[in-house]
């Protein structure tokens, strides 16, 4: 078997023209969407993660607001961004490119956003509407895994699905979505203290592997037809991705997401859909209420 591809880049590309579509409607309305992004320090994957979104911006009308901060920045003065990013009504949605640098409390500075203008679906207050069921912006990568499945036509309702990685982007919210009614998996999330991860991994219709670890998931680990999804980001010594997913897989599943060009560039199409939602809503005009 060799798997299917699951074409994130070619799905973001066909959620990216639907975008570019409502922004011309908000715009025909004289509203102008605006994301903005703080990046601190000078990590180069997150400079290119930012770089990407804004050139996304261009590409569907979405105006760009970029701050960017050294990594010697105190909270204190990345706090006092967060607050001008509140206050700028040219910004109607933005995020806190994530890492911060170590010493930084991440927590407090998503807590000092605005939840209107959380983009990315992190603030603490749209995680709780996301388990009670509310209108709230969806994480994005969770919900770009969600949409590539969906595209592709591979079930979700009543798929057991393993996640590998409890990280806050992807592994502890993913779940959140995927146990949703209208999604109706079942979760299991696996993590440093799982203890028999092989097993879990084979018993799933779905694989999420979003440990940051490469090659982690291996052939023997997947179940024949099942999907697997690569999220996980290492750099070799050559500065090239390496997937948690080793190539071999490839030979056993059904679907496969490419790393790069499968979760990635979903991730950045969310955050767009929620940019615009947010501003589809501001304008009484909104999907999600
Ligand atoms: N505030 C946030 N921080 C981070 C998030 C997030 O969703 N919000 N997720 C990741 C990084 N990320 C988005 O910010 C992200 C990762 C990867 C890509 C992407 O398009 N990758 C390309 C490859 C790019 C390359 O060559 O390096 C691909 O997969 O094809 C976009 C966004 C952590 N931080």
């Amino acid at each position: 078997m060799t798997a299917q591809i699951l074409d994130g880049k070619a799905t973001a590309a066909a959620i990216k023209s639907e975008l570019t579509a409502r922004v011309e409607a908000l715009r025909a309305r004289g509203v102008q969407p605006g994301l903005g992004t703080l990046l601190v320090g000078d990590d180069v994957g997150s400079q290119k993660y930012v770089a990407g979104k804004h050139r996304d911006c261009a590409q569907v009308g979405i105006a760009s607001i970029q701050r960017e901060l050294p990594g010697t920045a105190s909270q204190e003065e990345i706090e006092a961004v967060v607050r001008e990013l509140n206050e700028d009504p040219a910004c109607t949605g933005y995020i806190v490119q994530l890492p911060l640098p170590r010493g930084i409390d991440t927590n407090r500075v998503l807590e000092l956003m605005d939840p209107a203008k959380d983009a990315d679906g992190l603030h603490p207050t749209n995680l709780g509407r996301l388990v009670l069921n509310e209108p709230a912006p969806l994480p994005c990568t969770p919900n770009g895994i969600v949409e590539l499945l969906r595209r592709h036509g591979v079930a979700i309702d009543g798929a057991n699905v393993a996640v590998v990685g409890r990280g806050i982007t992807v592994g502890r919210s993913i779940g959140l979505l995927l146990t949703r009614r209208s999604e109706n998996a079942t979760v299991t999330l696996c993590h440093t203290g799982t203890r028999d991860m092989a097993a879990h991994l084979r018993e799933a219709d779905i694989v999420v592997a979003a440990a940051g670890s490469p090659h982690l998931v291996r052939p023997e680990h997947v179940r024949p037809g099942a999907a697997v999804l690569d999220v996980g980001v290492s750099r070799n010594a050559e500065g090239r991705i390496v997937g948690d997913v080793h190539p071999d897989v490839a030979e056993v599943a059904g679907w496969l997401s490419p790393n790069p060009g499968g979760v990635g560039p979903m991730t950045r199409a969310m955050l767009l859909a929620n940019v615009v939602e947010a501003a589809e809503r501001a304008a009484g005009t909104g999907r999600a209420g």
